[in-house]
């Protein structure tokens, strides 16, 4: 759907997902806003792992829909939805730490840009997508650690170079699950400032999962409250934080 068609980059209506008689995410609807940061917060086991399972696609709701500037991608899989857009990082690394910074990203760049993997078939692929995960890794900050193997970095900088990755994609709406965790604290801020620039530069729809309050409460526009797979509340960190229901149900439990 073209920009400007009026749909927002992302909406999910009245989501839910049962397995075995369990009811993992009721009636969830919320729709985000081109552009737009929505940090998605809730105790353990409140569902956002498995609302962003549903979302890009590694889990089929049992209701709903998930529409993606408007389209319903339902009964897309991931790699369909990815190819409209949709992008993804995990709680877990998902480099190669064999092979070095630039090999990671320009895996991403190759795909991207539809070409061989083989570098002697199509010599130019190869340089394009060089190109390409260059110009990544100097967005995220990583310019002159790309003969870095990646097993040899900080989980921060692990991170970034998941999200010059992603960005190498072209996506334009995001998902990051838990962009902080296993982050040392010397270098939250920094991903922070990626987090930032992806949303800011880019005007990148970003979704985050993060347990990190406040890294989240800084960063987004809105924040979606989940609790027992319901989504809580919605609205500015500000609102979301002085909800009654809210500090009830989420601030009293342990996270
Ligand atoms: N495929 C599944 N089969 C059975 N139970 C599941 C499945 N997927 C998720 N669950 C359960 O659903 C609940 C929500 O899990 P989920 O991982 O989405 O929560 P979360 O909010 O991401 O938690 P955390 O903050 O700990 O990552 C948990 O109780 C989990 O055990």
């Amino acid at each position: 759907m073209a920009a400007g068609s009026g749909h927002p980059a992302l909406a999910v209506e009245d989501l839910g997902f049962a397995i075995g008689g369990a009811s993992i995410l009721s009636e969830v609807g919320f729709a985000v806003g081109r552009g737009e940061m929505l940090g998605v917060i809730g105790p353990n086991g409140a569902g956002k792992t498995t609302l962003f399972n549903v979302l890009s696609g590694l889990v089929r709701p049992t209701a709903g829909r998930v529409l993606l500037e408007g389209k319903d991608v339902t009964r897309l899989p991931v790699h369909r939805r990815a190819r409209l857009g949709l992008g993804r990082t995990f709680q877990t690394s998902s480099l190669f730490g064999a092979l070095t910074v630039l090999e990671n990203v320009r895996l991403a760049a190759q795909a991207r840009l539809g070409g061989s993997l083989s570098v002697f078939a199509f010599p130019r692929a190869h340089d394009a997508a060089t190109r390409l995960a260059r110009e990544r890794l100097d967005e995220v900050g990583l310019a002159g650690r790309e003969d870095h193997r990646a097993q040899d970095l900080s989980h921060g900088d692990k991170r970034k170079v998941e999200i010059a990755m992603m960005l190498a994609t072209e996506p334009s709406v995001v998902l990051l699950d838990e962009p902080m965790a296993g982050v040392g604290s010397g270098d939250v801020g920094a991903l922070s400032d990626v987090i930032r620039g992806l949303h800011r530069d880019r005007g990148t729809t970003v979704l985050m999962v993060e347990h990190h309050m406040d890294v989240v409460l800084g960063l987004v526009d809105r924040v979606a409250v989940m609790h027992h797979g319901r989504l809580l509340a919605i609205g500015t960190p500000e609102d979301v934080m002085a909800d009654a229901t809210v500090q009830a149900a989420y601030l009293g439990e342990p996270v």
